[in-house]
């Protein structure tokens, strides 16, 4: 195990090739506290060559997927420690929102699938932690989202409302707004119906053996494809992608580990019958 981030409450580490963000703060259930968010700071901190610690991290360490959970039962993340931001002056917590969404930033943009465990609800930016990720994973049926920002005067600061909208196109900016401004939850039920949770698990060890798959999926695939394939979230626009695809597409069609991969398809296939 290798370990990026060591707190009590919060953990950074990457375990045969997946990177666990994980969150233990049972006494505030996982509320995200100023310290936290001066970590994420930290390791979100973009150096000259445009690459910040963590990327670095999931880089050198050959990472396959990255993992956001909770290790506090029945719940995923109250969202901003609000003992902190009532006790802490504005110098000191000035940064605290900007350090968080630089970390949201990276979980999305950065060329890792990324996947939130959800096995409860999330609050206010917990539950724009929770949309930070390109997939989420339920355990169980009780992962809603509490979008409760406005019961502190704020609207969601951590880049949720965008990806709201960007992850399920049917919430245009004026629906989000009207969620936000409502303090309205999005119910495990509406959820899936919003495809925003991708799978559902009774237990979290089928959630695991899942991951774990996933994992060598990954791992099986060919890592030059892989890597090409990666890199397509960075294409807005659709005709740039069309190019790009056709590309990558040429690139491989038909080359050595094309053909060996259709050989070795056969070859099995002429076993098994044997
Ligand atoms: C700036 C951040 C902002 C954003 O940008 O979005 C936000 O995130 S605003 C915060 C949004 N969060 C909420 O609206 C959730 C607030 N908490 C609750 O509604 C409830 O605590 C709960 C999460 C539903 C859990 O309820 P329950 O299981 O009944 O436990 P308790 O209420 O008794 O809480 C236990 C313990 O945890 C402390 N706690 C809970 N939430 C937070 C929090 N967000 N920050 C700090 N501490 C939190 C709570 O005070 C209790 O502590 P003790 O009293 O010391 O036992």
């Amino acid at each position: 195990m290798i370990k990026l981030v060591d707190g009590e409450d919060f953990t950074i580490h990457i375990l045969n090739n997946i990177c666990f963000v994980t969150f233990s703060s049972p006494s505030t259930r996982n509320a995200i506290s100023l310290r936290m968010s001066a970590v994420m700071q930290e390791i979100s901190w973009k150096s000259e060559n445009n690459i910040s610690i963590f990327e670095k991290f999931l880089k050198e360490n050959n990472c396959f997927l990255i993992i956001v959970q909770s290790t506090v039962r029945g719940i995923f993340s109250s969202g901003g420690n609000l003992s902190d931001l009532k006790n802490g002056s504005k110098e000191l917590c000035q940064n605290y929102a900007s350090s968080i969404k630089a970390f949201c930033e990276i979980l999305h943009s950065c060329s890792i699938p990324s996947v939130t465990l959800l096995a409860g609800p999330a609050y206010g930016g917990g539950a724009e932690l929770a949309l930070a990720t390109d997939f989420r994973w339920s355990i169980g049926k009780k992962s809603d989202l509490h979008f409760t920002q406005m019961r502190f005067g704020i609207p969601a600061g951590w880049g949720g409302m965008q990806r709201l909208s960007e992850l399920c196109p049917q919430l245009s900016p004026k629906k989000v707004s009207a969620i936000i401004v409502a303090k309205m939850s999005l119910l495990y039920d509406q959820l899936i119906r919003l495809n925003l949770i991708d799978r559902s698990f009774l237990n979290i060890k089928s959630c695991i053996k899942a991951l774990n798959e996933w994992r060598d999926e990954i791992e099986l695939s060919p890592s030059d494809v892989r890597y090409d394939l990666m890199q397509r979230h960075k294409i807005n626009d659709a005709y740039q992608l069309q190019e790009y695809d056709i590309k990558i597409f040429d690139k491989y069609f038909l080359n050595l580990e094309h053909k060996n991969r259709i050989d070795n398809f056969f070859a099995k296939r002429n076993k098994n019958a044997e």
